[in-house]
């Protein structure tokens, strides 16, 4: 039987130039967000995970369109992911990711074992310096050798815990920082390349497997029609 398809949680629409300002600070929590965006699938996986839903709205921001207070008001990075919580506006995916597990209710994400934290922290800081880059540039490289050594260590690292099949055995905030690109990655190396990242590499499999068991992520997937050709225009052209 085929899979059932992933249930999108459906969106508040999205905020553009013409969009008047939420009010800001006026105690509830918003999360800007943009349902493409892979640092954001970050933050809001986390959220949906420790059954955050009611306690942090989302408010999707149209990239491509953006309304001119966001930068003014909200955020002047002008990027999302971004979280108005407690009269402040805090960003970056990593950070934000830390600071819901630590200030808000839900099952904690984040170990208490020293040696799970340490390697969690190991594997948070590989994810955007090097894992991400690597991957992206080998898109104009020897792709599947280049591409193929960084999940060769994401295998590695899912050896390491064997009380469950997620990277530190049980859920937590590294599976989150890592699938938005995981599942990209999967899309694109498979359509282009015929590359199964998967294939010879059964913790990684079996890690696919089972996140996409998850409540908390099903709904956050990504589009791959929306994905491939997203790709191509912008690492191969
Ligand atoms: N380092 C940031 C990256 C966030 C980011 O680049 N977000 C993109 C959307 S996926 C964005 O807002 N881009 C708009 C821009 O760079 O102007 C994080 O981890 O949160």
């Amino acid at each position: 039987m085929a899979a059932p398809a992933a249930v999108q949680e459906v969106l508040p629409p999205y905020l553009d130039s013409t969009s008047e300002q939420p009010p800001l600070f006026d105690g509830t929590t918003r999360l800007y967000t943009s349902g493409k965006c892979p640092y954001a699938q970050r933050v809001w996986i986390v959220r949906n995970y420790k059954g955050l839903q009611d306690e942090i709205k989302l408010v999707p921001i149209d990239l491509q369109n953006r309304p001119a207070w966001y930068k003014e008001k909200v955020y002047p990075q002008n990027k999302v992911p971004a979280l108005e919580h407690n009269g402040k506006v805090i960003g970056e995916s990593l950070d934000l990711v830390k600071y819901i597990d630590a200030n808000f209710k839900g099952p904690s994400l984040f170990p208490d074992d020293p040696a799970k934290q340490k390697f969690a922290e190991e594997l948070i800081a590989y994810s955007d310096d090097t894992f991400l880059k690597n991957v992206v540039s080998s898109f104009k490289g020897d792709t599947i050798k280049q591409a193929g050594a960084e999940f060769d260590y994401l295998e590695n690292a899912l050896q390491k815990f064997d009380d469950g099949p997620f990277f530190l055995g049980q859920f937590s905030l590294v599976d989150a920082v890592y699938v938005p690109f995981i599942e990209r990655f999967q899309i694109f190396l498979q359509e282009v390349w015929s590359y199964d990242i998967t294939s010879g590499r059964p913790k990684l499999a079996a890690w696919v497997e089972e996140i996409n068991k998850l409540d908390a992520y099903k709904p956050t997937k990504c589009d791959p029609e929306q994905i491939v050709p997203q790709y191509k225009t912008r690492f191969l052209a």
